[in-house]
């Protein structure tokens, strides 16, 4: 499997225009969005992964704010190591270090959200709009990979939004499979729009931070927000208490 990722991947990002990306995204105020992203063989590998996730999907609901469904990177590494090890890919991560121009370093295994699915499966489901806040010390880079889309759900994105310099800048797009989004956390206000009757969407969301340090009690915030926002309390909870006596 790893191979498999290395290779698939190794080959797409030879192809691509790594200055003149590293330039939209740092004139985009740190965001870019790349169009067929993912080569087919690895897409088709992420979509065969998610019958066999679909039983650990969570639902959440927060009124207002947002209703879907998640999966932590427990359940992934579980039950479908191709998104760690997409995660972990070494080409990948030396691509967003040199658009970030920052020294990326991985979550923390205890981190329920260092790579997580988010599902759009009924009608409503949506997020609204939000910064990818850091509980970390560090910067939080996020990346959006579609994987499906049989939706009319858009990504409307607020860039410049935190820079008193220039005007806001809005944006919405459909996030086609394959596609990549990656964005500074703090600096991107975005939301998801809902989705209609019978509509399907699924994102893969993966995170990278400047400085791992955490204080204990932003800890804690973090894993109630996961826990209510996307995975429950069991998930957290119990793999955050596990992970930490190991
Ligand atoms: O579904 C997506 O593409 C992004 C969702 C999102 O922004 C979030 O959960 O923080
Ligand atoms: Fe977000």
């Amino acid at each position: 499997m790893e191979a498999f990722v290395t290779d698939t991947l190794t080959d797409a990002l030879a192809a691509l225009d790594v200055p003149a990306l590293t330039q939209l995204f740092r004139n985009q105020d740190e965001f870019i969005v790349v169009e067929g992203f993912l080569p087919q063989p690895l897409l088709d590998a992420c979509l065969n992964a998610l019958d066999t996730v679909a039983p650990a999907i969570n639902r959440n609901y927060i009124p207002w704010h947002k209703k879907g469904g998640s999966v932590s990177r427990f359940d992934l590494d579980r039950l479908a190591p191709v998104f760690g090890k997409l995660y972990r890919n070494t080409a990948l991560v030396e691509l967003l270090r040199t658009l970030t121009g920052q020294d990326l370093e991985y979550c923390p295994p205890n981190d329920p959200h260092t790579y997580a699915l988010y599902c759009y499966t009924e009608p409503g489901d949506h997020i609204g709009f939000h910064y990818d806040t850091s509980y970390y010390r560090g910067t939080r880079y996020t990346v959006l990979l579609g994987l499906v889309d049989e939706s009319s759900c858009r990504l409307e994105c607020e860039l410049y939004r935190t820079r008193s310099d220039r005007a806001t800048e809005s944006l919405s797009l459909r996030l086609a499979p394959g596609t990549l989004v990656a964005f500074n956390g703090d600096k991107l206000r975005h939301r998801i729009t809902p989705a209609g009757a019978n509509e399907r969407r699924i994102a893969l969301t993966l995170e990278y931070v400047t400085d791992v340090a955490m204080h204990p009690l932003l800890r804690f915030v973090s894993n109630m927000k996961d826990s209510i926002a996307y995975f429950g309390f069991r998930q957290v909870f119990a793999r955050s208490g596990k992970r930490a006596a190991d």
